[in-house]
């Protein structure tokens, strides 16, 4: 399904390059397939080009952007200057695949001169190692076709889910932000491991194990994750005494509402009003 397929990436960040990272790795998509561009900073289309052996263009220069994909990988505030930029460089015949947190297909749909099939799409950053989780969902001029082309390319870089528009926030603020979440805990046990006398690489492998165990344990078991952490809790134990001050500084509720705000950005950053194309 991607063999025939080109993929041009507007914006050339972090998302950008996990994505691109992720389908060289797979080796699915050849570099020759994915070409790149960003707003000023020349020097990181030189790396990415040395790096993925992918080509770089300039919009200027470009009449048609020559891909089948247009991936928007610009941040959500530079979105509207962005489509603007290419509204004349795009077809019908081009699907519009955008990783923007928070901005709807109807929003982008405005800003195009036409109607490409415009799909918004949420990985993060475990793309670049092929383990992203993926949600997309369709605009209104998307066909089911387009949909498993944007699968197909999401799905070489891990896991897609396809859901309803109104359901992208919740993503976001879950599986988009999350691996931040959980590097920020393993910086906690780093901190913890450092006090306590290991050496980071030693640390470091007992971190990167646990975390991919529990994981697994996660994904092959009917238990709930509080029957999974009740299961180390011994009466008296260390595990008890580690929650007792989670519990203490209500953790849990600090960390679900810091979640539910990570979501309602998500909807901020959507709640912009752009000047249609006319
Ligand atoms: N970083 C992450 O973990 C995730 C990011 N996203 C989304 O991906 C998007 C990009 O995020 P990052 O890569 O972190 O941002 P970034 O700031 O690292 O990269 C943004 C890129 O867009 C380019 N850009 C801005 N305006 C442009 C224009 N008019 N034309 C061409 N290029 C333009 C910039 O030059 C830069 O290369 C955001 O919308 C974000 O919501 C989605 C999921 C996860
Ligand atoms: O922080 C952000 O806005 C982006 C969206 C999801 C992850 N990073």
């Amino acid at each position: 399904m991607l063999t025939n397929q080109t993929f041009a990436f507007i914006g050339a960040g972090a998302m950008a390059e996990a994505i691109i990272g992720g389908l060289i790795r797979k080796e699915l998509v050849q570099p020759d397939q994915i070409s790149v561009t960003n707003h000023s900073d020349k020097d990181k289309l030189l790396r990415l080009e040395k790096e993925y052996g992918i080509r770089s263009f300039q919009l200027k220069k470009t009449e048609v952007i020559n891909a089948s994909v247009i991936i928007l990988a610009m941040k959500p505030k530079h979105a509207e200057d962005a489509i603007h930029s290419i509204r004349h460089k795009v077809s019908n015949e081009q699907i519009v695949v955008s990783v923007m947190a928070g901005i709807s297909t109807m929003y982008m749909e405005n800003l195009f001169a036409i109607h490409p099939p415009v799909i918004r799409a949420m990985p993060n950053t475990s793309a670049k190692v092929g383990a992203s989780a993926t949600a997309i969902c369709l605009g209104s001029y998307a066909s089911s076709t387009d949909g498993r082309i944007a699968e197909a390319l999401f799905r070489s870089i891990g896991t897609v889910t396809e859901l309803a528009e109104e359901k992208m926030d919740a993503v976001t603020g879950i599986a988009g932000s999350g691996p931040a979440y959980l590097y920020y805990m393993v910086e906690a046990m780093e901190h913890a491991g450092r006090q306590a006398g290991l050496r980071e690489d030693e640390a470091k492998e007992l971190i990167i194990q646990t975390f991919f165990g529990a994981a697994l344990r996660l994904q092959h078991t009917e238990k709930t994750s509080k029957e999974l952490y009740k299961e180390i809790m011994s009466p008296a134990g260390t595990t008890e005494a580690a929650f007792d001050v989670l519990e203490q500084h209500q953790v849990q509720e600090h960390f679900t509402a810091a979640i539910m705000r990570a979501i309602e950005r998500s909807k901020e950053l959507g709640n912009t009003t752009a000047t249609p194309f006319k």
